[in-house]
């Protein structure tokens, strides 16, 4: 039987074998993915790890990238991976726990999954969150989504799935800094940086040209190592980056965070400057990151209530949720959520709090997703209610709402 873990632990556990990390590469079109791929899979780090490539029209693989690795590369073969061939995903990832189960394989330290340029890495998730199975043999470990400096802004600009990519991701990788570099183009670069920390400040940057994107960096986004007892939640959280990403529209009272959104006025940040220079940033713009934190305990049952609702009423406007909650039945041990889009990885209760800071932290990227639309679900449903807000039930017997997030709190 092989063992996922590190082979100095000491005695071998009995029952279910740790999941297997698995994290995805994305990125638009020509953004360096393979010519990342192809350099971190001869680093050492990156012994025992297979990786899932699709092809994609005329574009066979990179043949270097499969004479290097022969042995862990997956070759899917119908079109894009996101949209037609979540079937062949499952099996692929099925086929690989078969070889660990019967002995073929002696280790499997990690899955890496390279979508299409063109792909939301949304569904792929999903694929991997909803499957019964293999959300308990895999778990998502991070989301590399690599930006090519010279053309990331435009691409930014113009295209939807590029600015899911980036809004998604634990790691973003500039690529092609170099040729920035050589063109004098150092102003554009800080733009983009500003841009991206702007919708995404948790996640850490990387430059591809200054030797960053190493394993290490890459993929230990932090949160479910097996190796340590309690996980490292705040550096997957990260959101300490959230409250020094900006410095204005700063609101009061226990919910931090920041909104460009301006939107407690109801109206779109682009449509209402209307003026030329804003129309670049008003997609982006759309793009929220925010945080929400209290010392506010919340009951359990409202907490799925909470999700549910937000959810089911909201899910495609949900990028990525991550927080780590303080339960009112048992605050001493808190419950990590981790959603994408509508999907949630069903919460898991840690046996203690990570660090001094008790309070529940969760951090939002959402698209169009007010962070005062967040902040009263969660502070109706925490119990912490205003005299103008609508109560939980009143939120909850909205007939649109759809049920059946069922048994999230699992250990
Ligand atoms: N100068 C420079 N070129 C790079 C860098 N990264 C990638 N490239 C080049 O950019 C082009 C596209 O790189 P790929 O690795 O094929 O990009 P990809 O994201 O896999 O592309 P698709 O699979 O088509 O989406 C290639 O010609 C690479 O050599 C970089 O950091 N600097």
């Amino acid at each position: 039987m092989a063992d996922q873990t590190s082979p100095s632990a000491a005695p071998k556990p009995r029952g279910p074998k740790p999941p297997i990390p698995l994290s995805v590469i994305t990125g638009f079109l020509g953004a360096g993915k393979t010519t990342l791929l192809n350099r971190i899979l001869k680093d050492p780090a990156m012994a025992d790890t297979a990786v899932i490539i699709n092809e994609f029209g005329e574009i066979g693989l990179d043949h270097l990238l499969v004479e290097q690795a022969e042995d862990c590369i997956l070759e899917l073969s119908s079109g894009c991976l996101c949209c037609t061939i979540r079937g062949d995903l499952v099996t692929t990832l099925e086929n690989l726990l078969r070889q660990i189960d019967n002995g073929r394989r002696d280790r499997l330290a990690r899955v890496v999954i390279e979508t299409t340029g063109l792909a939301d890495p949304g569904p792929i998730l999903h694929t991997i969150m909803l499957h019964p199975y293999l959300v308990m043999r895999y778990r998502l470990e991070s989301v590399v989504t690599l930006v090519d400096a010279v053309n990331g802004l435009e691409t930014l600009d113009t295209h939807e799935e590029a600015r899911r990519q980036a809004a998604v991701a634990d790691r973003l990788v500039l690529t092609k800094t170099d040729l920035v570099a050589e063109a004098g183009g150092g102003a554009a670069l800080s733009e983009l940086k500003a841009r991206l920390k702007r919708f995404n400040p948790g996640a850490t940057v990387l430059d591809a040209q200054a030797g960053e994107a190493v394993p290490g960096r890459l993929f230990d986004a932090g949160l479910y190592d097996p190796s340590s007892k309690i996980p490292d939640v705040t550096k997957w959280l990260n959101d300490g980056a959230y409250s020094d990403h900006d410095h204005h529209d700063h609101h009061g009272g226990h919910h931090h965070g920041h909104d460009h959104g301006h939107e407690h006025h109801h109206h779109d940040h682009g449509h209402d400057h209307g003026q030329h220079h804003h129309d670049r940033n008003r997609h982006s713009d759309r793009i929220r990151a925010f945080t929400l934190a209290t010392d506010r305990p919340i009951p359990a049952g409202a907490l799925e209530m909470f999700l549910d609702l937000l959810r089911s009423a909201h899910g495609p406007k949900l990028l990525r949720v991550k927080g780590i909650v303080r339960i009112a039945e048992d605050p001493d041990r808190p419950v990590v959520i981790h959603g994408v889009q509508h999907v949630f990885h069903p919460p898991a209760t840690l046996e203690a709090w990570p660090d001094a800071d008790h309070r529940t932290r969760m951090v939002f990227i959402t698209n169009d997703l007010p962070e005062s639309f967040v902040a009263q679900l969660f502070d109706a449903f925490s119990g912490a209610l205003k005299p103008d807000t609508p109560d939980p039930k009143a939120m909850t017997d909205n007939p649109l709402a759809i049920s059946g997030f069922t048994s999230p709190i699992r250990r």
